[in-house]
C-alpha cells in the first residue's frame, strides 16, 4: 500500500531520516511512535509528497510518487485524506464551508448533494447543528472532529493523522480514538497515525512502528511493541528516564 525504502532526509547538517524502510499494511491502522523531534511529521509528509527525500523510494499502491509530473502526483494524492496536527481549518469559513471545501473543489456535485454529504459526514463524527459556527467558536476536540469529517468526505483509501489527540482532555482523547476506530471499521481505509498517546494508541492501532535515529527501530503488532524486549522501545513505552534514550 505505502512502501518506503531507504529514505534519507537532511535539513542542512541535521539528518532526520537515515535509510528508513517501512511498509504500511493496507486496510489497517498503523501508529508511528518515537521521541519528539525524531521526524514523525517529516515521515508522514513524505508519504503524501509534501516533502521529497534526498534519496530513497516511496510507492503508493505500487506507483512511485517521486520524480513524477504534478498532475500524476495530484491524482495519487486523491487517495489520501489528512488530519493535520492543528486540524488546519480555515478561520474565515464556518464549519459547513470548511467541510464542503474539498467537494466544491474536486467534484461537480449540486449544492443540495454537497449539503447532504457534509451533514452526513458531520454526523459520522458526532457533530450536529454546528454548521454555522466559526473555527474560533469551536473547542479543540470539535476542531479535530471537523477536520476528520473533512478528511473522510471524499472517501479516501488512506488517511494520515498527525497527532490527532494532542492537547485534548482525556475524555475527548478517548472519544477521538474511538472515532478513528469506528470510522476505520465503517470505511476500511488504511490509516497512519502519528501519536504520543502511550499506552492508549496500542488499543487503537493494529501495528506500531517505532521511529528512532532516522530509522524504524521496530515494527510489530501493538502487543509486540507494547511488550518489546528492545531496550530503547521498552524505555520509550514505559516513559522511564533511565535507559539508552538520552534527554538533551
Ligand atoms: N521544513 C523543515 N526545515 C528544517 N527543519 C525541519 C523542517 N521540518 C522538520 N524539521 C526538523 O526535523 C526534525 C523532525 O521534525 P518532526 O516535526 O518530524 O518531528 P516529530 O517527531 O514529529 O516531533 P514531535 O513529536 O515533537 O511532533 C526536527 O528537528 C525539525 O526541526
Amino acid at each position: 500500500m505505502i512502501s518506503l525504502s531507504n529514505l534519507h532526509k537532511s535539513f542542512g547538517s541535521q539528518t532526520v531520516l537515515n535509510g528508513l524502510d517501512l511498509e504500511i499494511p493496507a486496510g489497517q491502522i498503523t501508529a508511528i511512535i518515537g521521541p519528539s523531534g525524531e521526524g514523525k511529521s517529516v515521515l508522514i509528509k513524505h508519504m503524501i509528497g509534501l516533502m521529497q527525500p534526498d534519496q530513497g523510494r516511496i510507492e503508493v499502491d505500487g506507483e512511485s510518487i517521486l520524480g513524477i509530473r504534478r498532475s500524476q502526483l495530484n491524482r495519487i494524492r486523491e487517495k489520501f485524506g489528512m488530519l493535520f496536527q492543528n486540524a488546519a481549518l480555515f478561520d474565515s469559513m464556518n464549519v459547513f464551508e470548511n467541510v464542503a471545501f474539498p467537494l466544491q473543489e474536486k467534484t461537480a456535485l449540486s449544492k443540495s448533494e454537497i449539503r447532504d454529504r457534509v451533514i452526513s459526514a458531520l454526523e459520522d463524527v458526532g457533530l450536529k447543528n454546528v454548521e454555522h459556527k466559526y473555527t474560533d467558536e469551536l473547542s479543540g476536540g470539535m476542531k479535530k472532529r471537523v477536520g476528520l469529517a473533512r478528511a473522510l468526505l471524499l472517501n479516501p483509501k488512506i488517511i494520515l493523522f498527525d497527532e490527532p489527540t494532542t492537547g485534548l482532555d482525556p475524555i475527548i482523547k478517548r472519544a477521538i480514538h474511538q472515532l478513528i476506530k469506528d470510522t476505520h471499521a465503517k470505511f476500511g481505509f488504511t490509516a497512519v497515525v502519528v501519536s504520543h498517546e502511550i499506552p492508549e494508541i496500542f488499543d487503537v492501532a493494529q501495528n506500531v512502528a517505532m521511529l528512532y535515529k532516522g530509522r524504524i527501530l521496530q515494527f510489530g503488532t501493538a502487543a509486540e511493541i507494547r511488550h518489546s524486549q528492545d531496550p530503547v522501545v521498552r524505555q520509550f513505552v514505559s516513559g522511564s528516564l533511565d535507559g539508552p534514550i538520552q534527554m538533551v
